[in-house]
């Protein structure tokens, strides 16, 4: 058990049954019929009981007990079994938290459409919002029956993420709370590191243990070690958070600067944590396959313009929009779903933060970093091996190492036993108040 020695930071729809007995129908070519289900709100109904109505649209002969506003069908699982094309894939069931918020809003909908897990893949969503989010959770639901995907095979929501995560082969935690006026950067990551505690827990609990899970909700390197911490039934390589989207933003600034399509642009790492001390990694990266040092020979641009260019993106694209970044946010969790269930082309790499213990680059372990990975195509990875790391580098992979360092003291009072070794590390007095992409 590792023993936090920290300072206060205080400074610094009810799911509705999966169950094969109730069934399904596909009673039409194009869009079998689904089932919306909700939690009922407390004390409105009986808890865990699933209002089933068929053909019922919502509203139409609701009766007063009946808290749910969607549309919902009664079906047969074991019809929908023998109706559906013999070529589809076992159905897969995959939770989503800040299923209301805006990445989702765009998320959900690749996600049904098939061009996520793919256009055979059958696939359940549950949904968890919090309890501000009820009524749109239900609003959001109802824009995915509306949309008739035949993937599609169920959507369930709910606020209670014990329920939402029930059997879940796949848990995309995007859920979290901006940072509120005249918060300090330690409150916030403890305010949102209590939901990864109850969230890691509930994985642990009801999730199936292959069940591979992708943290957005920033700070969500540290959160995302939070989560794994309470979650030792699940193996800790199950767990990443979210740098594809910086991957991609280094990307397409190569390509520009090169003048090249963005597919000439290969083996760009993301090094460290998802803020602005991410490295991203002009040195091992290739443009159509040749160094892009070679390609691009203007060092002062890729160091002085290009690496901060990456870093504060997301601020910048605030500044611009009023808002954070949901499209492309939402573009490369897909993308990064899509590196982990195929196969990585050969020579190349992907990037995603995931627990750094035994990496062969001296990062600390019992960390949450960015690592260039590798993947067999069946959801797992490896930390591709043997890049090349000059001074340059290893100056900027330590600081980003030595902000997570903190960040983890800052709330290490909300890590669980699992898969970390003990550690005594204090929240530093003066830690720097970097801001985290996502809110800037
Ligand atoms: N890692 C990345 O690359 C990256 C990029 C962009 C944004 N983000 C982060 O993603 C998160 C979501 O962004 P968004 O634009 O969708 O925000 P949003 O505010 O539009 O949506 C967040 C949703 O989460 C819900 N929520 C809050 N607490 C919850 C909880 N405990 N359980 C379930 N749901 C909860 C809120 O009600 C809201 O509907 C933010 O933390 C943001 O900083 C990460």
């Amino acid at each position: 058990m590792r023993l936090a020695n920290v300072a206060p930071v205080a400074r610094g729809a009810r799911v509705g049954s999966s169950d094969p007995t109730r069934a399904v129908a596909a009673n039409g070519t194009r869009a079998p019929p689904r089932r919306t289900a909700s939690f009922d709100p407390p004390g409105r109904g009986e808890r865990g009981r699933t209002v089933v109505r068929r053909n019922t649209p919502a509203g139409v002969g609701r009766k007063a007990d009946d808290p749910l506003g969607v549309f919902r069908l009664e079906y047969d699982v074991s019809q929908d079994e023998k109706h559906r094309p013999k070529t589809w894939k076992p159905t897969i069931t995959v939770a989503v938290s800040g299923a209301a918020g805006q990445i989702s809003n765009h998320l959900l909908f690749k996600i049904a459409s098939g061009s996520v897990f793919g256009a055979d893949q059958p696939v359940i969503l549950r949904l968890l919002g919090s309890e501000r989010s009820r009524t749109a959770l239900e609003g959001v639901s109802m824009e995915l029956e509306d949309c008739l995907f035949p993937l599609l095979r169920e959507v369930d929501i709910g606020i209670d993420a014990r329920t939402v995560f029930a059997g879940a082969d796949w848990a995309l935690l995007i859920g979290a709370k901006p940072r509120g006026p005249g918060m300090e950067r330690g409150d916030l990551l403890e305010m949102n590191g209590k939901i990864f505690v109850e969230q890691g827990k509930a994985l642990n609990d009801v999730a199936k243990p292959t069940c591979k899970v992708i943290v957005v909700g920033n700070p969500c390197n540290t959160n995302a070690l939070i989560a794994l911490s309470h979650a030792p039934n699940l193996d800790p390589k199950n767990f990443h958070a979210l740098t594809k989207l910086d991957e991609n933003r280094a990307k397409c600034q190569l390509a520009i600067k090169a003048g090249v399509f963005y597919e000439t642009v290969t083996n760009v790492a993301i090094w460290g944590n998802h803020s602005t001390t991410q490295v991203p990694d002009f040195v091992n990266a290739k443009i159509d396959g040749k160094k892009a040092t070679d390609v691009i020979t203007d060092r002062e641009w890729l160091e002085s313009d290009f690496t901060p260019a990456i870093q504060t993106r997301g601020g910048l694209l605030i500044k611009k929009w009023g808002r954070s970044s949901a499209a492309s946010t939402a573009v490369s969790i897909a993308d990064h779903i899509r590196n982990l269930v195929n196969p990585t082309a050969p020579g190349d790499f992907f990037s995603s933060a995931v627990l750094s213990n035994g990496n062969p680059y001296g990062i600390p372990d019992g960390l949450c970093y960015s690592f260039p990975c590798r993947s067999k195509g069946d959801g797992s990875y490896e930390i591709v091996q043997g890049l090349e790391i000059n001074d340059w580098l290893r100056e900027r992979m330590d600081k980003s190492a030595e902000e997570l360092v903190n960040e983890k003291g800052c709330v290490g009072s909300l890590f669980g036993d699992a898969h970390l070794d003990e550690f005594d590390i204090q929240c530093p007095v003066d830690l720097d108040d970097t801001l985290l992409p996502g809110e800037m």
